[in-house]
């Protein structure tokens, strides 16, 4: 089966920007064709698609989302999971090891590919746990699981705490070339706050957790990285201190690199109200001028992506006094939305934004996902131009848990096509 794809703008940063036909045979691009060119003909074995007025771009990906399957199903599975990445516009997720049993051996990464590929939707990467059970004291087996299809490790949830280990683990992972994934966060400065230390934790009476928790742990893993010279990602960074450090770190030349999440570059410690547990997440929400720093900071390129830690939680978790609910929103089906703001705001180009969600997620994976013959048909199609407004009730998700309810948003996914064929969308 051949299908073309016409009328669409191409954009695949640093490769092609145009109006471009791509040409996609079974699982596999063909050819990017000029509209000029002579077109295959017509037949039976042969389907057009028109996507004029859409931006065609390669396939976004979620670097950090959790689909809690297997143990916490009532939240989300991989199935669910799958089907709200593609329809948020994402072609492959990065899928956490939080799970029950956590994902720290070979069994768990082929029971959740196994999942994945039965769902139909986006690709799942699964990422392994750096420790045992993520419990801090033992490396998992990463080797296997390597071999099994991890992509990266982390231990995400909770933090490496103890130095040394991770300095293995750093050691252990830039023999196997893989990213580890870091959860930066001291434990000891959170001393159970449960949002961002500031004048509106004070107000509120809830514990506050200090900018310092974070920053304190990316500064030791920077260390590390410097010192064994491993690839570290930081997940979910929210604060200004953190970028500092990172920038730095970069322009010395350490191999680190970094994420941020819609939620800290559009929401503020001041939106947390009504002790809505709906805006707990951890990291907590941080004040305006770290908002600030993280424009900044993907505008000078020192946060290299927008992931959206996807944390569902049951609404049993959420509606409970702010200090005892589940930390996590989920952000599938809302983060190319939000994200496509800062471009409407000129914060960021489309082209800058497309590396953000799709080139250098993959590059930090080792995936070359360019829009060029020969590679898998992974594809996201964009509608810049649809209004609507942010509808949870809607979500493909099982869960709800969103701040992001009733808010008037600009663009959406249009189409998500995984190795050549839809998985959401109109020609899904
Ligand atoms: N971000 C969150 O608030 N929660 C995540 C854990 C995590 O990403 O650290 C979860 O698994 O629920
Ligand atoms: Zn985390
Ligand atoms: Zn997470």
């Amino acid at each position: 089966m051949r299908t073309l794809i016409k009328g669409a703008r191409v954009l695949d940063p640093g490769n092609v920007d145009g109006y471009k036909s791509i040409l996609i045979n079974g699982q596999t691009i063909e050819a990017v064709l000029d509209p000029a060119d002579v077109m295959p003909e017509n037949g039976t074995d042969f389907k057009v698609i028109d996507a004029t007025g859409l931006v065609l771009v390669p396939g976004l990906m979620d670097i950090h989302v959790h689909l809690r399957e297997p143990g916490h199903e009532y939240k989300e599975t991989i199935a669910t999971g799958a089907a709200a990445a593609a329809r948020g516009g994402f072609t492959a997720v990065c899928a956490m090891p939080n799970t029950r049993p956590v994902n720290d051996n070979s069994q768990v990464t082929a029971f959740i590919l196994g999942k994945a590929k039965a769902a139909k939707g986006a690709r799942v990467y699964p990422v392994g746990a750096v420790t045992k059970g993520s419990a801090g004291t033992q490396l998992s087996e990463i080797q296997d699981m390597q071999q099994a299809g991890i992509k990266a490790v982390s231990d995400d949830g909770r933090p490496v705490e103890n130095a040394q280990i991770m300095r293995r683990a750093l050691e252990y992972c830039r023999g196997l070339s893989i990213p580890v994934f870091v959860h930066a966060e001291d434990l000891s400065l959170v001393n159970g706050g449960a949002m961002n230390e500031g004048p509106p934790a004070t107000f509120q009476g809830i514990p506050g957790i200090p900018n310092a928790a974070e920053a304190v742990m990316v500064a030791r893993d920077i260390l590390l990285s410097r010192l064994t010279g491993a690839h570290v990602h930081f997940c979910h960074i929210s604060c200004e201190e953190s970028i500092d450090l990172i920038r730095k770190a970069k322009h010395q030349g350490i191999r680190v690199t970094c994420e941020t999440a819609p939620h800290y570059f559009t929401l503020t410690d001041a939106d947390v109200k009504g002790y809505d547990a709906c805006f707990k997440m951890n990291p907590p929400l941080r004040s305006e001028k770290d908002r600030q720093a993280v424009i900044q900071g993907l505008a000078d390129g020192t946060i290299d992506v927008i992931a959206s830690d996807h944390a569902p939680h049951s609404k049993e978790e959420k509606d409970l006094e702010f200090d005892r609910a589940a930390f996590g929103i989920v952000g599938l089906e809302t983060s190319l939305p939000l994200s496509l703001k800062l471009v409407q705001n000129n914060h960021l180009t489309l082209e800058n934004l497309i590396l953000k969600m799709a080139k250098n997620p993959a590059k930090i994976l080792g995936i070359n996902n360019d829009i060029t013959p020969g590679n898998p048909a992974d594809l996201s199609l964009i509608d810049l131009k649809e209004k609507g407004v942010i509808d949870p009730s809607r979500f493909v998700s099982k869960s709800r848990n969103t701040p992001f309810a009733g808010m008037t948003v600009q663009g959406r996914a249009a189409a998500t096509m995984v190795d050549g064929n839809f998985v959401f969308g109109l020609w899904a």
